[in-house]
């Protein structure tokens, strides 16, 4: 068997990448904060504090113009990524909750960048089926309903430009993704991936980082 090679992140590890990774900006930060005291316990929802600026660093990597988010929740992951457009950029988040949401528009009101965000509250399969059926988005960010995440795939990946990024969270799931026995949404996880691996439309690979992320590239 392949021996990993990867260090074991200890809390003082995690501060220590946090502290010299690009830091969280004001904005970022209050909200961060914010969701952990108005929603204590739905707040382990927010993609983790290193994601924002990876998810930044890949948005600049394809100089995405066209995002579509799947998941917005309070809008963290929304925030980072709708810096990093340019002032005609536009970015399409899709949540069922306005109640959550409603603290990620007053984040990205305060950020400046509300105008590039299209904020669609209804279920993410039926907004994604709207889209224009070109390969229009370059880059895509998957973060909600686990049990989706085939059609999500499904209905982004033939509108992704060649070159362009998804992006997918979770996808270790807490470790349980080894499981055989997997029910729920460790079982839809399981499944997403070997759907992944075996989509000949992307080159894709699973970065350790948090609870697993894949970075796929449409070919
Ligand atoms: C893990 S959270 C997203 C976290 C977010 N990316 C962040 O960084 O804060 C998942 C979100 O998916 C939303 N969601 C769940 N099912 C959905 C569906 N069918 N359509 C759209 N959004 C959905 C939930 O309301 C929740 O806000």
């Amino acid at each position: 068997m392949t021996k990993s090679k990867s260090t074991a992140i200890t809390e003082e590890l995690y501060d220590y990448v946090l502290a010299h990774n690009p830091p969280l900006d004001a904005v970022q930060r209050k909200l961060v904060e914010t969701t952990y005291q108005r929603f204590p316990d739905e707040a382990q929802m927010q993609s983790a504090q290193e994601q924002g600026p990876l998810l930044a660093f890949l948005a600049r990597l394809c100089t995405a113009r066209r995002i579509v988010e799947v998941g917005t929740f309070t809008g963290f992951s929304t925030l980072a990524m709708a810096q990093t457009l340019p002032p005609d950029g536009k970015l399409i988040a899709c949540d069922v909750s306005e109640e959550w949401t409603a603290y990620g528009r007053e984040a990205w009101e305060t950020a400046g960048v509300a105008d590039r965000i299209d904020l669609r509250i209804a279920p993410a399969l039926d907004t994604l089926r709207t889209l224009p059926a070109e390969p229009h988005i370059d880059f895509a960010y998957l973060d909600a309903d686990k049990g989706n995440y085939i059609p999500y795939w499904d209905e982004l990946v033939p509108r992704l430009r060649p070159g362009g990024l998804i992006v997918a969270d979770n996808v270790l799931f807490g470790g349980t993704v080894t499981d055989p026995q997997a029910t729920g949404a460790a079982a839809a996880i399981r499944e997403f991936n070997d759907h992944v691996m075996a989509d000949q439309r992307v080159e894709a690979v699973i970065l350790t980082v948090a609870d697993g992320l894949t970075v796929a590239r449409k070919l």
